[in-house]
């Protein structure tokens, strides 16, 4: 039978990935490129599109070379993306009015905080699933319309379109063509009713936002038009388009209620399949769409983290402390304990359950003992300790599982897993294919093209690769993160 070969494209926040996959789910061929953060104020975060549009280009040329294959061999192309992240282009040129604003960009916090004092919160939530914080889309694009000369008007002439990341990659994939959206993107931005699917004219007004800016929103996968044939030399069917975290919610294979995933790439992301009922956290977790297909929504609870494997960047870009990511391991397993160090990486602010974009990060306990090895310790046991406060909010919320699947770049460091099931008291897997991520969208690429008949035949795929389970005493783990909860409490200022 002739091999199925499946295209996923994973624009991340920090590099554009293209992976070529089987049908079972194996790697044939990979194409990466990094791009260009651009910190132009303090918490402003943003991206060049053009940058982005590129990095994506040429993973995918690459990709499809790597795997010894033309374009025509390639069966369907499955998209994933930075989520939240905003662009605002023209419709007749396609190209962006100003640079995407990222999802971890702070500088709307005020409008969020003014829209809070008017009591709006409430409705907010109860439609969008999601909180007054702006790591959301919607006061991004309030921001662009109202920063940057003639926007609102040529918004309300019909002349700009807005999209997230993956609305971007389409357009330009299809030549302008197609103008849309998932589910799962819509379901971050602030402006749509997770209920009853559609944008919510009453959000749009709250935020000051036309209507004749949104992309249509259709099903995780569905018919997302071709891309033009001159970009790989075929045309070759766009199939799937789908969130980062949602696309590893799937790559994991997390398809029944209770099933949770938490990924650690720049940032880190718990996500909890919860089934066909929107769920509302008492905790200050999202609600959120984890998939849509054939019009059936699977609904999840998100705990979001905006600084994981960014904190160990920091040690390697901003202190220079280490060469390499992965000398992270050998230097936290080269001492016995952080030795009362904590580290809060809140960067740019905290994410859930805290919800504070104006907090910043900082360092306790350093004494003159302190070296390398304990701030890098410290570096990799906040992640663990972040995921511990949104598993509690989990389980506060009546979430009760055994195993939590992890992934992302982050998980190949075998210390961060084992102190994860140790922080967390949870059973931790790591799959044999670590790319989840871009595997979830090839997924639902093969659904919609037939190559799988199911999700049930999807979840047969899953590998665990390595599972770790705790090994740390009740009294330790409660004493250690009752020294976090303090941490924390000293950087919060809400
Ligand atoms: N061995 C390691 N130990 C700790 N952190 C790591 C390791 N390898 C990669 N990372 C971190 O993981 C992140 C990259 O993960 P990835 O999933 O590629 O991220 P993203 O999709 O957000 O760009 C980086 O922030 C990096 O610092
Ligand atoms: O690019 P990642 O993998 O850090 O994911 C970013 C998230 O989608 C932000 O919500």
């Amino acid at each position: 039978m002739k091999e199925s070969y499946l295209l996923a494209i994973d624009q991340g926040t920090t590099s554009s990935r293209a992976i070529i996959f089987n049908a079972q789910g194996g790697v044939c061929g990979i194409g990466q490129e990094e791009f260009s953060q651009h910190y132009p104020e303090d918490a402003w975060v943003e991206h060049d599109p053009e940058e982005i549009w590129q990095t994506t280009l040429n993973s995918c040329r690459k990709a499809i070379a790597d795997a010894g294959l033309t374009a025509a061999e390639i069966a369907g192309i499955g998209i994933t993306n930075q989520r939240e992240t905003t662009v605002i282009w023209d419709r007749q040129t396609g190209r962006a009015i100003y640079p995407a604003i990222v999802w971890q960009d702070r500088r709307t916090a005020k409008h969020c905080a003014e829209l809070k004092s008017q009591g709006v919160e409430e409705l907010v939530a109860r439609r969008s699933g999601l909180l007054l914080d702006p790591y959301f889309s919607g006061t991004k694009v309030a921001w662009i319309l109202d920063n940057v000369d003639g926007a609102r008007a040529r918004a309300d002439a019909g002349e700009l379109a807005f999209g997230t990341i993956d609305s971007f990659l389409l357009w330009r994939l299809t030549d302008g063509a197609q103008h849309a959206t998932d589910a799962t993107n819509a379901s971050r931005t602030l402006l749509f009713n997770i209920h009853n699917q559609s944008w919510d004219a009453e959000l749009l007004s709250l935020f000051n936002i036309p209507s004749s800016l949104l992309p249509e929103v259709k099903d995780s996968c569905d018919n997302y038009g071709e891309c033009s044939p001159d970009l790989f030399g075929a045309a070759i069917p766009i199939c799937a388009l789908i969130g980062d975290q949602q696309a590893a919610t799937v790559g994991q294979a997390c398809f029944t209620p209770g099933m949770v995933k938490s990924t650690y790439g720049t940032g880190c992301f718990v996500v909890l399949n919860t089934g066909s009922k929107a769920l509302s956290s008492k905790h200050r977790l999202l609600t959120t769409v984890a998939y849509r297909i054939n019009g059936e929504v699977t609904y999840a609870l998100e705990g979001s983290i905006f600084v994981a494997g960014a904190a160990v960047q920091w040690l390697r870009d901003g202190l220079k402390l280490i060469g390499s990511a992965a000398e992270t391991q050998p230097l936290a397993e080269s001492v016995a304990s952080s030795n009362g160090v904590y580290m809060v990486p809140a960067f740019t602010g905290l994410g859930a359950p805290y919800w504070d974009p104006d907090a910043r990060g900082a360092i306790f306990g350093i004494t003159r003992d302190t070296g390398i090895a304990h701030i890098a310790r410290a570096a990799l046991e906040s992640v663990c300790y972040q995921t511990r406060d949104l598993l509690e909010a989990m389980r506060g919320d009546g979430a009760d599982f055994a195993t939590l699947r992890v992934d992302g770049g982050m998980v190949a460091n075998n210390w961060v897993v084992q102190r994860l099931a140790d922080m967390l008291d949870c059973r931790c897997e790591r799959p044999q294919v670590s790319e989840t991520t871009a595997l979830g969208a090839a997924y639902l690429a093969g659904l919609q093209l037939g190559v799988y008949a199911s999700l049930d035949e999807i979840a047969g795929l899953w590998q665990c690769e390595a599972g770790f389970d705790p090994a740390m005493n009740e009294l330790d783990r409660a004493r250690r993160y009752t020294g976090w909860k303090n941490a924390v409490a000293r950087v919060r200022t809400s």
